[in-house]
């Protein structure tokens, strides 16, 4: 294993998307202190998609949020797409997000009084650029809700309207997608259509997508399941079974965890990926 900084030398400008470096978010003070993510260093190869999974409480949109750029690290650093955010202003930062970050939520986050095009639109309106109305029903025609553009959010299954966000986090083309719980909000079937979706949109265009979940299920459709416990990655495992991170969420908390790679769990996190098994999604 190379050393921190090593390793954030010889990634950045070639294949990675995002990195964490030893980041730390701590809450609250004296007893009431709470590490929310203890210090992890994970790299997100480009083109990769990686669930995040892990039990309540255990700090996967702490650090989803760290690694999106929409909170700031205690310490330790976070590389977007080459870019050393701990050295952005709150300006730039926004306009990192903005410009080179897809976002796909729970509850869809959808903006009510637009239809499904002008929030597709919405990433090229807030830069001020003309939309490129090819590629936004390009997308829609892959996403199947071509025939609802017109529709506003209220006038959608949740499936469509999840899909529309789905359009909305792809259509500036950014650098990565971070999806928290996007399958919270629909029914099974409505789930595993956007699931499919994004593991096609990481196979087909090679679209780098992070992803919190805590559904065996939905990990099951990634490359790469970071599996998170109190604040630090327990377990990474290379094309998840739904049975490999159930069982991983299931041992004994009180026992570590064997990372891949024979890292130990709790040094910052890095890993050479061994791939466990490949298995059935
Ligand atoms: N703003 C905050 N202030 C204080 N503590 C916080 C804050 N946000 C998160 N925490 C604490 O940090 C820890 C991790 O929270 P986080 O929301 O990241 O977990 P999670 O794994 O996403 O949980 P869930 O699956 O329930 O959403 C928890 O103990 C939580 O109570």
């Amino acid at each position: 294993m190379r050393s921190n900084e090593d390793h954030t030398e010889g990634t950045i400008g070639c294949e990675t998307a995002v990195e964490a470096i030893n980041v730390r978010k701590t809450y609250g003070s004296g007893a009431a202190k709470t590490a929310a993510v203890a210090g992890i260093t994970a790299r997100f190869a480009k083109g990769q998609f990686t669930a995040i999974v892990g039990p309540s409480g255990s700090g996967k949109t702490t650090l989803l949020h760290l690694l999106a750029g929409l909170d700031t690290p205690t310490s330790g650093r976070v590389i977007i797409d080459g870019v050393d955010i701990s050295t952005l202003s709150d300006d730039a930062i926004s306009d990192l997000r903005r410009d080179r970050i897809g976002f796909i939520f729970q509850d869809f986050n959808l903006l009510p009084y637009l239809t499904a095009e002008q929030n597709i639109e919405l990433p090229f309106t807030l830069r001020g650029r003309q939309p490129d109305r090819q590629t936004i029903r390009g997308i829609a025609r892959e996403l199947d809700i071509e025939n609802r553009l017109d529709h506003k959010p209220q006038e959608m299954s949740g499936g469509q309207r999840q899909r529309v966000a789905v359009a909305r986090a792809l259509a500036g083309n950014p650098a990565v997608v971070f999806a928290d719980e996007p399958t919270g909000a629909l029914d099974v079937k409505s789930s595993r259509q956007l699931l499919a979706i994004l593991r096609d949109m990481a196979s087909r265009r090679g679209q780098t997508i992070v992803m919190v979940t805590h559904d065996p299920n939905a990990a099951a459709y990634a490359d790469r399941a970071l599996v998170v416990r109190d604040g630090l990655i327990a377990a990474d495992i290379e094309h998840p079974t739904a049975a490999d991170v159930t069982s991983t969420l299931e041992h004994d908390a009180d026992s570590p965890l064997p990372l891949a790679g024979g890292v130990a769990a709790g040094d910052g996190g890095w890993s050479n990926i061994a791939s466990r098994k490949e298995g059935t999604r």
